[in-house]
């Protein structure tokens, strides 16, 4: 088996003044493929992709493994990592206003996060920050390098904050929840980006979530998370399969179309789940 991109074994995380764990015994790896981390809001999803580029300063993280390709992120400085995150690791956030400064305009925010991770003149890093533009499918480059974020919509901003990652060249991103603010159409345009990475570029890509749906036709593997802890690993293709009862009430919970049930049924959390690990 290639060597994965990354191997997490045994991870707990305790936020600050928390008298429990908010994640515990989580391990997984990722390869040059799309995971994706379901669960509900507060089972933890987020902390898990936050811990993995060390954004939690206050949070007490251990593991009995944090490998990032050659770098072992447990013995990582902060120092280190000012150089590691943005150029080597990414995320993509659901809401590209809050990444952006709205005091500057785009085109030059893309410039100088390329002119912070290599040597290049402005004019080098423009023409970058032009061609970048256009690969995440923007139209007339030129004009909106020169827009403020005010002016742009969500799913232009959300191409941007990709162009802008994408400007580095990482081998890791961590999208969290990427497309929720965003209509159909451009979901699907987002989605195919970011599937791009992984097919040409051979990125590992997390997909965290709280769509059954779009992680099953989006990635390849689903890590599902409930109360702090993975409960169950599967193939995408193989969730209608799962075994444990809160992916079972997951699926059951999802609305379909041509379903002619008058209630979605409600999932019924039981305290031992929080105990019992099934993969
Ligand atoms: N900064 C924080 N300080 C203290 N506790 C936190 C903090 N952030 C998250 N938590 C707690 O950690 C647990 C996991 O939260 P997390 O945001 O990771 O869940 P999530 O699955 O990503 O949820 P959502 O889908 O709503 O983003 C929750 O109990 C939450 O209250």
């Amino acid at each position: 088996m290639e060597k994965p991109v990354l191997d997490i074994r045994n991870l707990a995380i305790r936020y600050a003044g928390a008298d429990r764990d908010s994640v515990r015994g989580v391990s997984f790896t990722l390869g040059r493929e799309r995971l994706g981390i379901v669960g509900e809001s507060g089972s933890g999803k987020s902390t898990v992709g936050r811990a993995i580029l060390k954004l939690l300063p206050t949070a007490q993280i251990s593991a009995d493994r944090m490998q990032f390709e050659d770098i072992d992120l447990l013995k990582t400085s902060d120092r280190e990592m000012l150089k590691i995150r943005g150029r080597r690791m990414s995320m993509i956030l659901q809401d590209p206003k809050y990444s952006l400064n709205p005091i500057q305009r785009v085109g030059r925010q893309v410039a100088e996060t390329y002119m912070r991770h290599f040597p290049a003149t402005k004019a080098e890093a423009k023409a970058k920050t032009l061609a970048m533009l256009e690969a995440v499918k923007i139209r007339d480059p030129e004009r909106v390098h020169d827009l403020y974020p005010h002016e742009i919509s969500g799913g232009m901003g959300q191409r941007i904050m990709i162009a802008m990652m994408l400007l580095a060249e990482p081998e890791l991103v961590i999208a969290d929840e990427p497309t929720s603010a965003l209509d159909v159409t451009v979901r699907l345009q987002v989605l195919e980006i970011l599937n791009g990475l992984v097919r040409d570029r051979g990125i590992g890509l997390i997909m965290i979530s709280h769509d059954l749906n779009l992680v099953r036709n989006f990635c390849d593997r689903v890590l599902i998370m409930f109360d702090g802890q993975v409960v169950e690993t599967l193939k995408a293709s193989e969730l209608d399969r799962a075994q444990h009862p809160y992916t079972r009430g997951l699926l059951a919970a999802q609305p379909r179309i041509g379903d002619r049930r008058k209630m979605l049924s409600v999932l019924d959390r039981r305290p031992e789940w929080s105990q019992e690990v099934t993969a």
